[in-house]
């Protein structure tokens, strides 16, 4: 027994003995400052609590609590959450490039969060999927089978027919309601619409014939499932995933975020799984049958590259939303700046008209005049500056050690490149704060381009790099047709004359208005619905 205790006592000293060594020597090698690591600044901390406290004090504002940091503490800093690593926010034009562009294989990963693995079949989504091969070829076939240029050509007849049910719908609307829209409802209902259409195809538009109400009530509960996927990607989501300490201060409402989040991804899979598996026994059936929509494509990988069930159902969803809400938010704030500045939308409205020519029987402006509005796209790439929607990106994962502007960035460091800051820069833009699409055109400003030219990564509503928006071209073009046509067909005003827009912000992980748009439309006087 005395053997025993001495040999423990011996065993306690050596472990002491030892930790306080190996903490000298450590110390007394990192005495030399080169040999030290060289960490990102950070905002004051509060023990445990890390960086929680202000980032919570901020609110759900926190893109612009990052923003202000970046004053302090320069365009690359870390900020605590509570969690083994720090969270590292990138603010730096040069900073982005050298990350995401320079040393693109390191910053390409994604982190994983734990809520995104119950609405991403287990990281197995384009959007999720670490880097690595399963990330490659989903992405491979996204962009080369869905979002190619013929593709998306291919897709032109769902478009047109959709604008012309949006513009009726507006129409009628504003006609009970002595003028007055609620535009984000319409828009969100075609954009669903659409991107149904194009994610599972004609078979599924073709539900309106048979039943009409069915196929309604299917889209406005996959519209909520949508919606509510979007705000699972909340910052509060973001800081439980990441953080132990706020999981475990914040119990109860981690808890019940995570339950809600559960139940969104069930709704969501017994909504959509039915429509996978009936299309893959369709596609069975027909083997000579061409691949057209996402699911297809989906359900077509072969090999080590087939997909389950699950997987399928949610990459498909995934391509939805980001097909869905971006463009209905964008075009709100769109149509926001154009009832708030009458001179610019007279400006677009007339570069619309030149366009068509003197034909004032065309009813739709055509894809193929989009080229011919330079003004009208700077006003929509001025909308998106100026309420970047996604101002946060999507966060990335340092896959190793590395130096990022000459600090040591840890491997597993979550890393979030700051779209918003980079857009409301003041030593880029010249007063960001207004709303000046001119900026966006060659021949403005003192070197004659346009800023985004000399500052490649100053506007990146789509992100930069390797792990950028793989829809980017369809969204531009939504984007493009959508509004020339809402500006074509009516004039916008506000709600009534003395009631400015209110411009308050609603931050979830997308930047959308807290008070959804109410304008007031009149039909131009030339344009005649079918
Ligand atoms: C105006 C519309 C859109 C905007 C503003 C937008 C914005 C973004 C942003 C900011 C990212 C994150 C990029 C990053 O991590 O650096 C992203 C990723 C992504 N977007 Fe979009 N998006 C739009 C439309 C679309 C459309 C139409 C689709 C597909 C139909 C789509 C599918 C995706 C996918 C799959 C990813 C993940 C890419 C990856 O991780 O490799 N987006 N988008």
């Amino acid at each position: 027994m005395a053997n025993y205790i001495i040999a423990s006592n011996a065993l306690v000293l050596l472990a002491f003995v030892t930790f306080f060594f190996v903490y000298f020597l450590r110390a007394f090698i990192l005495r030399d400052k080169k040999l030290r690591p060289k960490y990102p600044p950070s905002p004051w901390k509060w023990p445990i609590l890390g960086n929680l406290p202000q980032l919570l004090r901020g609110g759900p504002a926190c893109h612009t609590t990052f923003r202000l940091l970046a004053k302090e503490l320069g365009p690359v800093y870390n900020v605590w959450l509570g969690g083994s690593f720090p969270m590292v926010i990138v603010t730096g034009e040069e900073t982005v490039h050298e990350a995401l562009i320079k040393q693109s294989s390191v910053f390409s990963s994604r982190p994983k969060l734990l809520s995104w693995q119950h609405i991403s079949a287990g990281f197995k989504t384009t959007m999720t999927s670490p880097f690595g091969p399963h990330w490659q070829k989903l992405r491979k076939t996204i962009s080369v089978d869905l979002l190619g240029p013929s593709k998306l050509a291919s897709y032109k007849p769902i478009r047109d027919s959709e604008i012309q049910k949006l513009l009726a719908r507006l129409r009628e609307q504003a006609h009970a309601n002595a003028g007055l829209v609620s535009p984000l409802d319409q828009l969100r209902t075609s954009a669903v619409d659409v991107i149904m259409r194009i994610g599972f195809g004609e078979e599924f538009a073709l539900m309106e014939a048979v039943n009409s109400n069915r196929r309604h009530a299917k889209i406005v509960e996959l519209d909520r499932c949508f919606r509510q996927l979007m705000d699972a990607g909340s910052i509060f989501q973001l800081v439980i995933d990441s953080s132990v300490v706020a999981r475990t201060l914040l119990f109860p409402l981690a808890r019940s975020a995570n339950r809600n989040i559960e139940t969104v991804a069930d709704n969501t899979v017994s909504l959509v799984m039915p429509i996978v598996q009936q299309r893959k026994r369709y596609l069975q059936d027909h083997p000579a049958t061409e691949t057209r929509t996402f699911v297809d494509a989906l359900i077509s990988c072969k090999g080590e590259s087939a997909l389950t069930d699950l997987e399928i159902v949610w990459n498909v969803v995934e391509l939805m939303v980001g097909g869905t809400d971006n463009t209905s938010h964008i075009l709100e704030w769109a149509l926001a700046n154009m009832v708030k500045y009458p001179h610019i939308q007279e400006k677009v409205y007339t570069e619309v008209r030149c366009a068509m020519g003197p034909n004032l029987e065309r009813r739709l402006v055509e894809e193929s005049e989009l080229d011919k509005l330079p003004y009208l796209q700077a006003v929509v790439k001025e909308s998106m500056r100026r309420h970047m929607m996604t101002p946060l990106a999507i966060p990335k994962l340092a896959a190793q050690d590395c130096k990022l502007s000459g600090y040591d960035i840890p491997k597993g460091t979550m890393v979030v490149f700051h779209a918003g800051a980079l857009a409301m820069d003041d030593d880029i833009w010249t007063d960001p704060l207004n709303f000046r699409p001119e900026r966006f055109l060659a021949g403005t400003g003192s070197s004659n381009a346009p800023v985004t030219q000399t500052h490649k990564h100053a506007f990146m509503p789509f992100g930069a790099g390797r792990r950028s928006c793989p829809g980017a071209a369809m969204g531009f073009l939504h984007l493009h047709h959508l509004f020339a046509n809402l500006i074509y067909a009516f004039e916008w005003g506000p709600e009534s004359p003395r009631k400015a827009v209110d411009f308050t912000e609603k931050f979830r992980m997308v930047v959308t208005m807290k008070n959804p748009l109410r304008a007031t439309i009149k039909e131009r006087t030339h344009f005649r619905m079918m």
